[in-house]
């Protein structure tokens, strides 16, 4: 199995990208193979004129192959399509060409072959090479059919070869319609896959934060804690708690509204997370209620963080509409202890902060 790997690893390399570029060539490489040996067994049954089979077989896998090692070596990178779909479309169309120049009574394979190598190539490249490509095959292949009819009439008819080309071009618009209407829907799959993920997004933001302030909300914070519980399960690490409530918020709603109530709680929020450190998380419990976990911080050095916040928001009145209110906080604080669950935690949190309201509130109790 590990040889096998080793193996892939080395005809494809590591690199995802490269790996799918690669394989492309690689099958691109075989099928040209193919065509070749197809060739060999008319010329066996002595349909093709013989003439420079050998030189074309060897160009034709000789290209392919230089394909495959410039994608092996990395130099692909520096093209714009770095699958170089283009290139190998150009020189298989033009040795399938050649091969119809020499095919003789097995000329209609190449036809076949064609037709193949537009399929194989078309949905690789946008709109616009498309087109591009479609006129080069017809001016390619008008010049071949016109070349051939005149020096090997009895192989190619001049009558023949006018139908023929009339296929060729049904063939060349059909594909190149079929691959237009093809990028149309994959880009409109793009989008549509575009758009689902910014849904997505959006709806797990509804699922995890507040609406009123962007914080996270209840929900996610008690998962947040809950991971925070079993991370730090069996670790030296402290991490704390502290339920914050506004005081007397009541009588900022009575006094100027609820929509001034609702500006306060936003301002306060954003303020809240310039003071915080990058790592600490702030939610919002409910109505004037939030949570702050402290991840990594014993009690100590929380309180200084607790008693921060309060001094500033204590020493800042808000400034809402051209209004200046005056907020305060009471806070409980407390570390989590090895083994008790997080609604133990909060619970105690939740008991110092009534008990910091009942002291006089704007302060900070822990325990
Ligand atoms: N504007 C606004 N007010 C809210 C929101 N949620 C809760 N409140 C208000 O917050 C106030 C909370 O009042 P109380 O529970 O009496 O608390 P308090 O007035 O802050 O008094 P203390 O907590 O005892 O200091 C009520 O008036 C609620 O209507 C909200 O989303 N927006």
């Amino acid at each position: 199995m590990a040889s096998l790997r080793g193996f892939t690893d080395a005809l494809l390399t590591t690199d995802r990208r490269q790996r799918f570029r690669l394989a492309q060539a690689w099958l691109a490489s075989a099928m040209m193979c193919f065509c070749v040996l197809a060739l060999h067994i008319a010329n066996g049954f002595g349909l093709v004129d013989t003439g420079p089979i050998w030189w074309w077989s060897a160009a034709s896998v000789a290209g392919m192959l230089v394909v495959v090692s410039v994608i092996r070596g990395g130099a692909n990178k520096r093209f714009a399509d770095p699958a170089l779909t283009m290139q190998q479309m150009l020189y298989a169309i033009l040795c399938a060409a050649w091969a119809y120049s020499f095919a003789g009574q097995a000329h209609s394979l190449v036809g076949i072959i064609l037709a193949v190598i537009l399929m194989f190539g078309m949905f690789g490249l946008s709109s616009r090479q498309v087109i591009w490509v479609g006129f080069y095959t017809l001016g390619l292949f008008g010049f071949v059919m016109m070349l051939a009819s005149r020096r090997n009439p009895e192989h190619y008819p001049p009558g023949g070869e006018i139908v023929y080309f009339m296929m060729l071009c049904i063939m060349v618009i059909g594909v190149g319609l079929l691959t237009v209407r093809l990028h149309r829907m994959r880009d409109r799959l793009r989008r549509q896959k575009l758009e689902l993920e910014a849904a997505l997004a959006h709806i797990h933001r509804l699922a995890t934060h507040d609406d009123l302030t962007g914080l996270v909300n209840r929900r996610h914070m008690q998962e947040l804690l809950e991971n925070e519980r079993m991370r730090l399960e069996r670790s030296e690490q402290d991490w704390c708690v502290a339920l914050i409530d506004l005081d007397h918020f009541k009588s900022v709603n009575d006094a100027h509204g609820h929509a001034i109530g609702d500006e306060v709680l936003r301002a306060l929020s954003r303020h809240a997370h310039t003071l915080i450190r990058r790592t600490d998380v702030l939610a919002r419990w409910g109505g004037e209620e939030f949570v702050l976990l402290l991840p990594n911080t014993p009690l100590a050095q929380a309180v200084i963080s607790l008693e921060r916040l309060r001094e500033h928001f204590h020493g800042h009145p808000l400034v809402v509409q051209d209004i200046t209110l005056p907020v305060s906080f009471s806070a409980g604080l407390t570390e989590h202890l090895r083994g008790e669950s997080v609604a133990e935690t909060l619970e105690r949190a939740d008991k110092l902060c009534y008990q910091a309201k009942t002291l006089g509130r704007n302060r900070v109790e822990r325990g």
